[in-house]
């Protein structure tokens, strides 16, 4: 993967690929001892446009060199979740990688990772057990353990998170803050198809027929957004009848939270949030919400809810 590549609009640089922890913190203490910043894409592979997005954003900051990491952690998935079946194109996530310009791959197997050391893990408080955490028993200590040893092992001074999984991306700043991790957490907004789906590695288990009904997931949560002005209660509803009109889509939660995932203020910036089934797959996805008085000024709150 360190071989030169033709790059039809833009020089490459090298992407140097590691897979042991120690040759990555090595690199990373060399890197931050000629001064240069580092900043980690936490990624499970199986890279998309999403991805490239954090990648494309992280390559942004001046003086940082961009690595991802490419793990996909067992200790997140539960009893009968796609751990076995999630996808693994490796060589072709490298290539994307190269692409966009990334300098440090690190993938791990789950033997680098862990090794015969497991038993302790992050408990994520009581947050940890609701939403995503009341289906996913177990998930967020198994998301929270490997995203605190892979910022233990690259030691970034950023690291970059989608707010498609709003809720990790609350647990780890919350992580970040409450343990005193030396890393800034860079929140990058929810990469969309053109008809609203969000960009997943799990949208490719969808059946052509699942793919268009996935597009009620977004639908609904826009026009929840678009009912903010008249408060939580018109949110819901607005975005439940628009789930109700297709079928297919067996619902997990439709919530709406404060943007901590607290209780939702009255009057100021909200999170929509869903999750729900299509056969055998099962979708997350958000938005910004913007309740009451709020809503008449959207330039003062969320951008994307006043569209
Ligand atoms: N559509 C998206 N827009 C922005 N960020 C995204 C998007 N999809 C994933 N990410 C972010 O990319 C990072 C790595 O996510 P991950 O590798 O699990 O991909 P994923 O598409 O979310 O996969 P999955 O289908 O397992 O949820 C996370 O921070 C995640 O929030
Ligand atoms: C943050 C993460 C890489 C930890 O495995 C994963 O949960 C993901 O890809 O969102
Ligand atoms: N993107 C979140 C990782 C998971 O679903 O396990």
């Amino acid at each position: 993967m360190t071989s030169a590549k033709t790059a039809p609009k833009f020089a490459r640089r090298q992407l140097n690929v590691y897979q042991r922890p120690a040759d990555v913190s090595r690199v990373s203490s060399a890197l931050h001892g000629v001064s240069s910043k580092v900043a980690l894409v936490p990624t499970m592979g199986a890279l998309h446009a999403g991805h490239r997005e954090l990648l494309r954003r992280a390559r942004r900051l001046p003086n940082t060199v961009v690595a991802a990491s490419i793990f996909v952690n067992p200790l997140q998935f539960g009893e009968g979740e796609d751990f076995d079946a999630y996808p693994r194109p490796l060589e072709r996530d490298l290539e994307v990688l190269e692409e966009v310009g990334a300098e440090l791959a690190f993938t791990p197997s789950v033997e680098d990772i862990y090794g015969e050391d497991t038993g302790i893990t992050i408990e994520p408080g009581p947050l940890g057990a609701e939403l995503e955490g009341a289906s996913r028993p177990g998930h967020f200590a198994g998301v929270l353990t490997i995203v605190a040893k892979l910022l233990n092992i690259v030691r970034p001074d950023y690291v970059f998170f989608g707010e498609k999984d709003y809720q990790q991306l609350v647990l780890v700043k919350n992580m970040v803050r409450q343990l005193n991790f030396d890393t800034k957490v860079v929140p990058v907004p929810t990469v969309r198809e053109h008809d609203g789906l969000a960009l997943s590695s799990r949208n490719v288990y969808l059946s052509p027929d699942e793919r268009q009904r996935a597009v009620a997931l977004s639908a609904a949560l826009t026009a929840g957004a678009h009912a903010g002005r008249l408060g939580a209660d018109a949110v819901l509803d607005a975005a439940n009848r628009t789930l109700s009109a297709v079928d297919g889509i067996n619902l997990d939660y439709l919530d709406l939270r404060g943007t901590d995932l607290g209780a939702p203020p009255v009057d100021g910036e909200a999170r929509l949030l869903i999750a729900a089934k299509l056969g055998r797959t099962r979708l997350i996805d958000n938005v910004p919400v913007l309740l009451g008085a709020a809503a008449e000024h959207p330039d003062d709150g969320s951008p994307e809810a006043g569209e």
